[in-house]
């Protein structure tokens, strides 16, 4: 569905990505790996047409797109959720959902799909709040299911559970628990929204049958959910295969910090 071949980027005079390589097929989910700085986010930015390549291949369904304008991805099925959650702050979930639409019109598609509330219930239920009075979580569902207005045949997702932190909700969360504990009060574990945005995109892919392409640093979800991998080290690709025979030695030479 996806092949990159050879593909070169830079950054003024900074060579970032060298050579690289990457093949999604369709019906995979493939977690692109490595530590911070190595070039994950510029892959994507590149694939999506929003940094120019200065050489090499980038194929969807055997069309080039690295020289097609940006705007050409999502015409042709590709959903895009960029790092930090882009949503529009001051419009509400409807609207935000809507702006979806545009794209999605040349394929016919006029309203927002039920198979999206379906996956992210909340924003149902939050259709008139405003996009920047949701939580962190609530918001990343909200560019999720912006993205999948357009039912995409390839979801990209760069980090999807950056930024939100399960750790404070439920360090918050422990120390609620054990007080109630000491006063003998039994307390509901609070939910990470981390969660949720995990098993939504496990959901995407398996039962929407969307092809996955993610960002994704944590290790148990990207296992649990890709059935393949690639890994990124300076720029290069240095070890791509089944999600399975990640070996402990990858992890510890190239994503353990
Ligand atoms: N706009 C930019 N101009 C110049 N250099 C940049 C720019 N954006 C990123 N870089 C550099 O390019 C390299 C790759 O960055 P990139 O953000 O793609 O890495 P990443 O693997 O996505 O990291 P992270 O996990 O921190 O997001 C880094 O050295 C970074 O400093």
């Amino acid at each position: 569905m996806l092949n990159i071949s050879a593909l070169q980027q830079y950054y003024g005079a900074s060579h970032t990505l060298w050579d690289l390589e990457l093949n999604v097929p369709a019906g995979a989910c493939v977690c692109l790996m490595g530590r911070n700085g190595v070039g994950k986010t510029t892959l994507l930015k590149a694939i999506m047409g929003l940094l120019p390549v200065a050489d090499g291949s980038i194929q969807f369904d055997g069309v080039e797109l690295a020289k097609a304008k940006a705007e050409s991805r999502a015409e042709m099925g590709i959903g895009y959720v960029p790092q930090g959650r882009e949503i529009f702050p001051l419009l509400t979930v409807e609207e935000n959902l809507k702006t979806g639409l545009r794209a999605a019109n040349k394929h016919g598609i006029k309203k927002v799909p039920d198979s999206i509330f379906e996956i992210f219930p909340v924003l149902k239920q939050m259709l008139k709040r405003r996009g920047g009075d949701l939580s962190g979580g609530q918001q990343q569902q909200l560019a999720i299911g912006r993205a999948l207005v357009l039912n995409p045949r390839l979801l990209i997702l760069d980090e999807p559970t950056e930024g939100i932190q399960p750790n404070i909700v439920s360090e918050i969360g422990d120390v609620i628990i054990r007080l109630n504990k000491s006063r003998g009060v039994a307390t509901p574990t609070p939910k990470p929204e981390t969660g949720e945005i995990h098993q939504a995109i496990d959901r995407i892919h398996k039962e929407l049958g969307v092809t996955v392409l993610l960002v994704e640093q944590k290790l148990p979800f990207a296992r649990k959910v890709a059935n393949q991998f690639c890994i990124m080290d300076r720029g290069r690709h240095v070890a791509v295969g089944a999600m399975n025979e990640l070996a402990d030695d990858m992890v510890k030479r190239y994503l353990t910090v």
